[in-house]
């Protein structure tokens, strides 16, 4: 099937589209991919939508989140033509979407608290806008059944590890809003759980401090020294001591331990706790991969590399390094996930979600 794939991050810059050819086993081909950023209007209006979600917080109405599904409509269906005409394919012959839509909020099950998550984004309006079938809503099957939700792209890297034919035990880690880590073991066994925090509180801090979202290449925490006390405070949360399946909302930590740290210590900080607790993850696995590769736009944060593996002690390779495209991997991971839901195939597991037995998930709708 050639399917295309639709991730638009916690991080909200903009949907990363991906075109493979896949049966929902194996890869099979790789056509073009790329992202289309959210204008400024745009990501308001996204913005708002987490706010709006956030304030809910689960309780009682849902918000309503049309402006914002009109927003994802829209910008998902320029991504996918936009990877059509550089693949010479009318949209209305792809044989499928994989559409993940915007997740507002997540809260990973606690104790005896059922979880709940929510990824916003109308499956019937971009399958009548394209003209073609859309797999959408992955997670809420998993959860209902008990599981994390998340992270999903496991079952894809492990498909990404067999197609290159990569030494296993071998890690995946994806550095996102939030970095999550896929542990694939010599006999192809999935573990997989969210490490903590990463890119997002990195972001909302330099956006405090410099109006810019981000900590370019990691040279502002090339210049600092990490806080330990606020090391301490972060490393505090329940997460951190719990094995997995677990799972993370991009909100569940907060900028307060760093708030009177300079900016230079203040990104110090915050990046060595994102490399301490991939540490603490490799700690929780039953075996240590020999080497990590990483995808997600945290891969381009050099200082952020380079504390992994001191503070990890694990060699680290950025995904290009083995071939693979690290800014569309969760594009491509909802591709073959889309083909594992038209087929019926499970999307997650024990080992990644903590769901009793495998689960199939997602629904797919056609044009109208
Ligand atoms: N050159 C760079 N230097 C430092 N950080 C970078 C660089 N390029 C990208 N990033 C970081 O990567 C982030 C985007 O990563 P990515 O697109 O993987 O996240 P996402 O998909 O939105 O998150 P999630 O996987 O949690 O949903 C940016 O917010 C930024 O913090
Ligand atoms: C609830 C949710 O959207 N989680 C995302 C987020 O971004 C990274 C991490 O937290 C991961 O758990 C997940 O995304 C990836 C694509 C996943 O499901 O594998």
């Amino acid at each position: 099937m050639r399917i295309v794939g639709l991730m638009s991050g916690t991080s909200l810059d903009g949907v990363d589209a991906a075109l493979i050819e896949t049966d929902g086993e194996r890869i099979l081909g790789f056509g073009p991919g790329l992202e289309r950023p959210y204008t400024r209007d745009e990501r308001a209006v996204l913005a708002r939508a987490v706010e709006a979600a956030r304030a809910w917080s689960f309780e009682g109405a849902e918000p309503d989140f049309s402006d914002a599904e009109a927003v994802l409509t829209r910008t998902h269906e320029a991504a996918v033509r936009a990877v059509c005409d550089a693949a010479k394919l009318a949209p209305d012959t792809l044989d499928l979407v994989g559409f993940h839509g915007q997740t507002v909020l997540h809260r990973a099950p606690s104790g005896t608290r059922p979880g709940r998550t929510r990824q916003i984004g109308d499956g019937q309006a971009l399958a009548d806008a394209l003209g073609c079938p859309v797999a959408f809503d992955f997670r809420s099957a998993d959860v209902a059944a008990g599981g994390q939700g998340a992270p999903l792209a496991p079952v894809y890297h492990a498909a990404l590890i067999e197609a290159a034919g990569l030494e296993r035990p071998i890690g995946v880690l994806n550095l996102g809003g939030v970095g999550n880590i896929t542990h694939v073991d010599a006999r192809g066994a999935l573990i997989a759980f969210d490490t903590g925090p990463a890119n997002g509180l990195i972001d909302a801090f330099m956006e405090d401090r410099t109006g810019t979202a981000m900590d370019t290449d990691g040279a502002t925490a090339a210049q600092g020294r990490p806080h330990e006390g606020a090391l301490a405070d972060y490393l505090d949360h329940a997460h951190f001591g719990q094995d997995g399946p677990k799972s993370l909302d991009r909100w569940d930590f907060s900028l307060d331990p760093v708030r009177n740290l300079s900016t230079e210590d203040g990104a110090a900080t915050l990046s060595v706790l994102t490399a301490r607790t991939v540490g603490l993850a490799l700690d929780r696995l039953p075996e240590r991969p020999k080497r990590l590769v990483v995808c997600g736009g945290g891969r381009r944060n050099r200082t952020l590399l380079s504390l992994i593996e001191t503070a990890a002690g694990i060699r680290v390779h950025a995904a290009e390094a083995v071939g693979w495209r690290g800014d569309l991997i969760e594009a491509e991971a909802f591709a073959y996930l889309a083909a594992r839901t038209m087929k019926g195939l499970p999307i997650s597991f024990p080992g990644t979600t903590g769901v009793d037995k495998p689960m199939s998930g997602g629904r797919v709708v056609r044009p109208r």
